[in-house]
């Protein structure tokens, strides 16, 4: 189901709304206003969150409080998680792996696969079965964390497979048809990034 592409500010603010909406009685109806003293967040910027999540809410009453909650809860995939794999199971693919934060927006990592066969378990499981898993359990985002020498063949594999949609962490470009769309990451890049700031 494709819906509305949000940007990385705007949907790490999501979780923040849902959280408020679910605590507390808000009662019926809530404003983006009431919404936006609570949480210290600009009332523009509220307002656009929330228009790009469930339409304008009616003027001088807001949003209904349960729908609101539900296209958040829709947005953010609560109700059915994205599934996604890794390929991978090494010292990154295992931490991301273990990490229980991508629930928070819908994502669960539902298996992970090695050509090792000595890692592999009831979590982890041969590459051998990849394409049929991805296929039964209809996978469409992949997470990469193989050694770079091997990221092209994986990446190939997983488009073969169905996958659209992937999290490269190996530091080798992929070139991809135009359909999928990757994302490379960079950790070195981001604590370099963050240390540029000490030489000011
Ligand atoms: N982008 C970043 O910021 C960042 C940070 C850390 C590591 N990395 C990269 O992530 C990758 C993994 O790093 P690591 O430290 O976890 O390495 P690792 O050696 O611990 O794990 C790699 C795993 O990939 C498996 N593997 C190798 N070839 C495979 C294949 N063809 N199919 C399936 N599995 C295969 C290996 O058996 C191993 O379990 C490396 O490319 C590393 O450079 C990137």
């Amino acid at each position: 189901m494709k819906g509305p592409i949000f940007s990385k500010a705007t949907l790490g603010r999501l979780p923040v709304y849902l959280d408020y909406l679910r605590t507390g009685d808000h009662g019926e109806n809530i404003s983006a206003a009431e919404i936006s003293r609570a949480l210290g967040l600009g009332d523009v910027q509220v307002r656009k969150d929330l228009n790009a999540v469930s339409g304008t809410g009616r003027p001088k009453v807001g949003y209904k409080t349960t729908e609101l909650i539900a296209a958040l809860e829709a947005v953010l995939g609560r109700k059915a998680a994205t599934p996604v794999v890794i390929v991978g199971a090494g010292k990154l693919g295992k931490a991301l792996f273990d990490f229980e934060g991508f629930e928070e927006y819908g994502i669960k990592i539902s298996a992970a696969f090695d050509v090792d066969k000595s890692l592999l378990c009831d979590r982890i499981l041969s590459m051998d079965t990849f394409t049929n898993y991805c296929r039964l359990y209809d996978i469409h985002a992949g997470i990469i964390t193989v050694p770079a020498a091997c990221a092209k063949e994986v990446c190939e594999i997983m488009i073969k497979s169905g996958i659209t949609a992937i999290w490269n962490f190996a530091q080798i470009e992929l070139d991809v048809p135009e359909n999928i769309t990757v994302c490379q990451e960079n950790l070195a890049l981001s604590l370099a990034h963050l240390t540029m700031k000490l030489r000011k």
